[in-house]
């Protein structure tokens, strides 16, 4: 049975799904050393923001099929470390938009009528009008910083709020900024005009304290930041400074550089300023959900199927899975096929996506082909996860090329490898019932299907030369199951596709070769 550790608290509805199909160890606040000495019997991994998946945790993951993210930051997770690994890491993209954007809401409202110093003052047994009078936010200008989910979420709400809105995204279109009611400007007009400033981006190289002393100085003297995505964003001693000096008038933390916050300038701030504790996602609904939407793709991954929200296998959606999924075990046995051809290295492939094929999304397709391309290399290490990588690490150079005009079938595929030992070619097809077909070799028309145990030869069409192979075959004991000549001239080089019942004996290549006419075999294994 399976073995998954959940290393931070989630919800009991994710532990009842897991439970389905594996051992569920749950196991909380571990220290970095306990969790890479534990990891290895572990073939899956459920965390939130607590736990840190480095790359020594990785390796020593030995086991993991996929670390599962009950949220949707994964900057504590080493993704790249998982790719080359071949672990898929899977997230919950909307499990908790909806309370990350109410927290965020929320935290705007609090720092506008000061209500946690409000309320503390009235628990301590005072009654201060005076002291808290706060300002409204209708008619102010709201400054959102990344507009995707929690972004937009957050828009329609202040716009019901009657706030004016603007954003910031360098990858959204202004189209789509309008229909959500911003208007989209770049980030130095956002800072200089808005009275709310809310950060919704993910913590990148690029967004490291993209809110600095520099942003702070642009800033009204009244604005106010909100941040509920990460900590870092902000450079957090540059905004304890801009508060002192009166740079700006509030701000609301929910994330920070380092977590749990330690000492820090913040602490000593007064009402303008609010802190939580990383709550963004601590609702009842969201914890519910973000943990059944994880523990379902982890207990499919360990079913073996594929996962809905991976976030390091770019393209493959399970939509686009079970769309494609012919298409995709076509392209890895083509892969295959072309890698045993070509013999040695391959140093670049041309995927050529050809008729109804061609107007499909590539990606997965070429990412199958390159799968089954290192299968002979990597065995089960590769997987659609880092095949990819290990290409790239190869220095296989990939070109992907279309033809929609291609008429043969409803679509096929033509694989071309170069490689350290000449040129190789094969195309395939999926028939009406989706039976994979091989339809060209090295240019020379087939149709035959793939079968486990094969022989190619490269030959002269001539008299005689496939009864020879025949005997050949024969006097060794090995049964042929089917056999089939592409030629393009009569009497010029052919093909000859034989499947075997039985794997070619040691030495028997070699008798092959020496028959007349043949000018190259090859055995393959599919
Ligand atoms: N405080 C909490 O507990 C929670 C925090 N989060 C955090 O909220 C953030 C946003 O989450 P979602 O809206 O779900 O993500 P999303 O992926 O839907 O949206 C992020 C947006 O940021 C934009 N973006 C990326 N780089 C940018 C840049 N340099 N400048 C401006 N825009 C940029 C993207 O184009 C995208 O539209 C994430 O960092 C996530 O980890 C999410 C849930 C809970
Ligand atoms: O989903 C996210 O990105 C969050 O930051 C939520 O973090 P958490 O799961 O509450 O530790």
């Amino acid at each position: 049975m399976s073995k998954v550790l959940v290393s931070d608290p989630i919800d009991q509805a994710g532990i009842d799904i897991l439970s389905q199909v594996a051992q569920v160890d749950v196991k909380t606040g571990l220290p970095a050393e306990e969790l890479v000495r534990i990891i290895p019997e572990y073939d899956a991994l459920m965390i939130r923001s607590e736990t840190r998946v480095t790359q020594e945790v990785i390796s020593a993951g030995k086991q993991l099929k996929i670390i599962g993210r009950a949220g949707v930051g994964v900057d504590n997770v080493d993704v790249p470390a998982a790719t080359r690994q071949g672990i898929v890491v899977v997230n919950s993209p909307e499990g908790n938009t909806i309370a990350a954007a109410e927290h965020a809401i929320a935290l705007m409202l609090s720092l506008s009528r000061l209500i946690p110093d409000a309320n503390t003052s009235v628990k301590s047994g005072k009654w201060e009008r005076k002291k808290f009078v706060g300002a409204e936010v209708y008619k102010k200008t709201l400054g959102i910083v990344g507009l995707g989910k929690i972004g937009s979420h957050v828009a329609a709400v202040a716009k019901a709020m009657g706030m004016k809105l603007l954003a910031f995204d360098p990858f959204i279109s202004t189209e789509r900024a309008e229909h959500i009611g911003c208007r989209l400007v770049d980030m130095d007009m956002l800072l200089r005009e808005a009275d709310y400033i809310t950060l919704h981006i993910p913590k990148t190289p690029e967004t490291a304290h993209l809110i600095n002393a520099e942003a702070f100085a642009k800033m009204k003297p009244t604005a106010r930041i909100i941040n509920c995505a990460r900590g870092g964003i902000i450079d957090e001693a540059a905004l304890a400074e801009a508060v002192k000096e009166g740079k700006i008038a509030g701000a609301a933390l929910d994330v920070f550089e380092s977590e749990p916050l330690g000492e820090s300038p913040l602490r000593d701030l007064g009402k303008e300023v609010i802190l939580t504790p990383h709550l963004g996602a601590s609702t009842a609904e969201a914890q519910v959900n973000v943990a059944i939407d994880v523990a379902e793709q982890i207990r499919d991954v360990l079913l073996g199927l594929p996962a809905r929200s991976a976030v390091n296998i770019p393209g493959l959606y399970p939509d686009v899975l079970e769309k494609l999924k012919p298409y995709l075990r076509l392209a890895e046995t083509l892969g295959n096929l072309v890698s045993q051809l070509a013999g040695g290295r391959v140093e670049s492939l041309n995927v050529h996506l050809q008729g109804e094929l061609a107007s499909n999304d590539s990606k997965p397709i070429v990412i199958a082909a390159l799968k089954g391309l290192l299968y002979q290399a990597l065995r089960e290490r590769v997987n659609y996860v880092n095949a990819s990588i290990e290409a790239k690490e190869r220095g296989i150079r990939v070109i992907e090329t279309r033809d929609n005009a291609v008429r043969d079938y409803a679509g096929s595929l033509h694989l071309e490898a170069k490689g350290s030992l000449g040129e190789h070619s094969v195309t395939g097809a999926l028939l009406g019932d989706g039976e994979i077909h091989i339809t060209d070799i090295n240019e020379f028309p087939i149709n035959v299907p793939p079968t486990h145990h094969m022989l190619f030869t490269l030959h002269r069409d001539m008299p005689g030369i496939i009864g020879k192979i025949g005997s050949l075959l024969g006097s060794f004991n090995v049964n042929i199951a089917s056999m089939q000549v592409g030629r393009k001239i009569v009497r010029g080089d052919a093909v000859m596709v034989l499947s075997l019942d039985d794997p070619l004996p040691e030495g028997v290549l070699a008798e092959i070769l020496k028959v007349p006419g043949i000018r190259d075999a090859y055995t393959v294994t599919l």
